[in-house]
């Protein structure tokens, strides 16, 4: 007990001399330092627990642009929206592959991609992530569309074969888990060969992808931190874990995947054309590519559903949208596939707002770049703040997103907020002056969620996917699902209580429907 407080007091007084090191003298034009009673440790602990609140308090005390000394970085946050273009177009002073490079490296345990040794590649791998885009998107939005429904099946299917009409519990969160995390796989990956996805050779067939998925979620627990640079080493069996997680996209397994998306294959193959990456390393490139295709995805879904299950009306309008575009011939989806193409599902713009709402409410991802040289950035006519290199600048979306002079009742669950006149509302307003980034889950300017596409039409299919087959309710009597706000920064958040809910086959599923899908 006397050991672990004396180790407690010398970690604090290190980490506060460390600080009192790392303090500088400021100079003309920066914004101001915010200093604390403790500084270092408070101020991390505060930052970490709810940075929005903590944020928020700054602004009201020192204005739309102030410099926190956080985790021994000097971090400039800009709180005021119409500033935002400001920074945004300082794409080259102000980089988001410095950080990310790094961040990610560390986190996947891959060697940094800028670290001089692979000439080229930060760039050819930009270029590959137009495969998610543009055409290419059709094939993409093909295949979940298939996969979704598969997988969807197959879940009724592992319930043992009850009644079919009968409702099954489950957790929300886990469901859309369950399906998105499969789904997504097997539209990006491929279908790994069943001889060399099972870890170990026991008599009862082991499922891979419950395997990587319980992988999955135990290294996501530990994500936060990592990110944060904590040592991979003190965190218990993390390491070995993210081994594991690498191993399975090891090249040799890999190639005997059947049918891996063009952007995966692309992927392979550029990895291929440098010796200086070892084999684990390529792995690891796929294994991060993995958590970034569906890290934030699943949360979105969640919420997704979640906020359409508690707002009868909301739900109405958005199945209605949806019978509409696909037709109610083709509602009975239990014996053949749907298929959605992207100028459907592009015409759902309910959907389209409904989810844009629930990334709203819940996205708290920060857009961190890192100053190439020491400049002063003019972000009004007036108004110009000096930044050092190797500083960071930040964006912080959340705060517009829930800024009441942006969105009346901010707090509140709105899902037509992006619909105007039958049309996505692209209009909005801080007082009277128009504001260009008013939503922005998926980042800003150049270095834009390159997924974004994909993203929106996956969780758009797959709430359309469970809409036409199931019936789904949430529970009664449970509280309100709250938001995960240790996860802060980082993207989605995910809720912080379990969410139960209920749901069914379709009760207007004819008897033949039900026995084909359970045969
Ligand atoms: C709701 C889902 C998603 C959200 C909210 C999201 C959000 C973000 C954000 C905020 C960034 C950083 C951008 C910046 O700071 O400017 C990012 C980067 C990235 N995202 Fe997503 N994302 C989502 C889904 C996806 C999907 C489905 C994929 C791939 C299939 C993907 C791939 C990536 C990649 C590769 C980067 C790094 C880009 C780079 O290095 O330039 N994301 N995402």
């Amino acid at each position: 007990m006397l050991g672990s407080l004396l180790t407690a007091f010398l970690g604090f007084a290190s980490l506060a001399f460390l600080h009192l090191l790392l303090r500088r003298r400021r100079r003309e034009g920066e914004p101001p330092l915010i200093k604390g009673w403790i500084p270092f440790l408070g101020k991390a602990l505060e930052f970490r627990k709810d940075s929005y609140q903590f944020l928020q308090r700054l602004q009201e005390k020192h204005g739309d642009v102030f410099t926190v000394l956080i985790a021994g970085k000097y971090m400039t946050f800009v709180m005021n929206p119409l500033l935002y273009p400001a920074v945004i177009k300082q794409g080259k002073q102000l980089d988001f592959h410095e950080f990310s490079d790094a961040a990610a490296s560390t986190t996947f345990g891959y060697p940094a991609v800028r670290s001089g040794r692979f000439p080229g590649m930060s760039e050819r791998i930009q270029k590959l992530f137009l495969l998610l885009q543009g055409p290419a998107l059709n094939s993409l939005t093909h295949r979940m569309m298939g996969n979704l429904q598969r997988v969807v099946r197959q879940h009724f299917l592992s319930w043992g074969g009850g009644p079919e009409c009968d409702w099954r519990r489950d957790g929300l969160y886990e469901f859309c888990e369950r399906v998105m995390f499969e789904a997504t796989f097997l539209t990006l990956y491929g279908h790994p060969s069943r001889a060399n996805t099972e870890t170990k050779k026991t008599s009862e067939e082991i499922c891979w992808i419950d395997t990587l998925r319980e992988n999955f979620k135990k290294f996501d627990a530990k994500f936060p931190l990592l990110i944060a640079r904590v040592p991979i080493g003190l965190l218990g069996k993390t390491k070995s874990i993210r081994e594991e997680l690498i191993r399975f996209f090891h090249p040799c397994r890999m190639a005997e995947w059947s049918s891996p998306s063009e952007f995966v294959q692309m992927r392979t193959e550029l990895f291929h054309q440098y010796d200086t990456l070892k084999d684990l390393d390529r792995a690891a490139h796929h294994f991060a590519m993995l958590w970034a295709s569906v890290g934030n995805t699943i949360p979105a879904c969640f919420w997704c559903v979640y906020h359409l299950l508690s707002d009868p009306q909301a739900l109405v309008a958005v199945k209605k949208e949806i019978v509409d575009v696909v037709g109610e011939q083709e509602t009975s989806i239990c014996n053949d596939d749907v298929t959605l193409t992207r100028e459907q599902l592009d015409r759902m713009i309910y959907l389209e707002s409904a989810i844009n709402e629930s990334l709203r409410l819940s996205s708290a991802s920060m857009n961190i770049r890192v100053v190439q040289e020491d400049f002063c950035l003019q972000l009004e006519p007036q108004c110009s703040v000096c930044v050092r290199k190797g500083d960071i600048v930040v964006l912080h979306p959340q705060s517009t997103h829930l800024d009441p002079d942006i969105y009346s009742n901010p707090q509140q669950y709105q899902f037509d907020r992006f619909v105007k006149d039958g049309k996505e509302k692209t209009e909005f307003y801080k007082g009277d002056q128009k504001i260009r980034y008013y939503r922005m889950p998926f980042g800003s300017g150049a270095t834009m969620c390159p997924g974004r596409f994909f993203a929106i039409n996956e969780m758009k299919q797959f709430v359309c996917i469970i809409l036409l087959m199931c019936d789904l309710e949430l529970a009664g009597d449970q509280q309100e699902a709250t938001l995960d706000t240790s996860r802060a920064g980082l993207g989605i958040l995910p809720p912080a209580n379990h969410i139960a809910f209920r749901y069914r086959l379709k009760q207007h599923s004819t008897e033949q429907e039900a026995e084909a899908l359970l045969n």
